[in-house]
């Protein structure tokens, strides 16, 4: 049988023609790219690239399948995938299905085919913008006016529509180290590392009151990565500035480190084009140690706003960059990275991070 054809138009017209993968139909979001040679499926489930068609840099996808339990999160919520070269054969002797098989039962719409050194090119030099991906318009004119209906992710709140719709506990609940977590579309490696160092976790929906986390005496805060724009999420901001009031150990990731910054008046601000793969280099200034770390991330922390900031200390910077990537409150004992020390996918060179988030909670 032949391949479906299928058309990746992007914001700005370019058209690249491909084949369909995955779901028979049409879906648009934001267009980046992940530079991991590993690791799609832990990718292709973290709920902090809701609403983003991910181009994969490596050119074979799908050549390992899919296995049950490497997800981060159960119900992928990507708007679609651009490969190079896709594969329905697999080859693991665990695998349970092929990725193929995965993307069209969850929905998913893709393209393979596609020149996708070219793709990510043009992404890197013309900056982040929306695109879609369509196995059914075969018309431009036609399919534009889809793309046109695609919100911009500037100015968008994600982190509602993904986090749990009710509370859950994860780890021993005999523990004495009681972490409240904060749902924004939080990766099921982070409880992992928390759980086995000890923690036991009650994990929130995103909108939960400071009153009724209080109310399960936790010892600790987490505030996890997510979704969307962190500069509209004025309720999330809140509930961190209630918490930080509260004097306890807080730790946040990728999106829970923008809100502890917007928390303490550090603005954030959309990059012209994301960190998102599992070789991004980062100073540790605390240490003068290096490490290699997994990234997803379009926003990012004013450098400026951190610099003056009287009660914030930079610890970590992108060295790729300059950027900020980690600071902690030197009047309180909170800190927080841009990166992802789970790193699932990824080294593990800043798991030490969650070390220092139980040591923190065993000295208060
Ligand atoms: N992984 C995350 O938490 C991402 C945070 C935020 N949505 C960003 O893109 O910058």
């Amino acid at each position: 049988m032949d391949k479906q054809k299928a058309i990746l138009l992007l914001q700005d017209g370019t058209v690249f023609h491909g084949t369909l993968i995955g779901k028979h139909g049409t879906n648009g979001g934001e267009i980046c790219f992940n530079t991991g040679m590993t690791g799609y499926q832990e990718i292709y489930t973290d709920p902090s690239y809701t609403g983003q068609i991910i181009v994969n840099t490596t050119s074979h996808i799908g050549n390992y399948g899919v296995i049950g339990d490497e997800v981060e999160s159960d119900n992928p919520t990507i708007a679609g995938i651009v490969v190079n070269s896709f594969s329905e054969i697999y080859s693991r002797l665990d695998a349970s299905q092929s990725l193929q098989e995965y993307l069209e039962s969850h929905g998913i719409t893709g393209i393979a085919d596609v020149d996708t050194r070219k793709l990510v090119r043009h992404i890197r030099s013309k900056g982040a913008m929306n695109a879609i991906i369509s196995s059914e318009f075969h018309n431009i004119e036609d399919l534009q006016q889809e793309l046109d209906k695609v919100p911009d992710m500037d100015g968008l709140e994600l982190s509602s529509q993904v986090s749990t719709k009710e509370p859950y506990f994860v780890g021993d609940e005999n523990s004495s180290i009681k972490v409240a977590c904060l749902d924004y579309g939080i990766k099921k490696n982070i409880l992992r590392s928390l759980v086995e160092r000890g923690a036991y976790c009650k994990i929130f929906p995103a909108k939960t009151s400071l009153d009724e986390m209080e109310a399960w005496k936790p010892n600790a805060y987490f505030l996890s990565n997510g979704p969307g724009d962190p500069a509209v999420m004025d309720y999330a901001v809140n509930t961190v500035k209630d918490i930080l009031a509260l004097n306890k150990p807080v730790f946040g990731i990728c999106l829970g480190h923008q809100l502890l910054a917007e928390a303490v008046g550090i603005k954030t601000y959309k990059m012209h084009h994301g960190h998102r793969g599992i070789n991004h280099p980062i100073k540790n200034l605390l240490t003068g140690k290096s490490e290699i770390t997994s990234q997803n991330h379009g926003f990012n922390i004013v450098k400026e706003d951190s610099e003056n900031h009287p009660e914030v200390e930079i610890t970590h910077i992108h060295l790729n960059d300059n950027t900020v990537a980690g600071i902690k409150l030197k009047d309180r004992p909170a800190f927080s990275v841009q990166y992802h020390p789970e790193s699932a996918p990824g080294p593990h060179d800043s798991r030490y991070l969650f070390d220092d988030f139980i040591s923190l909670i065993n000295k208060n």
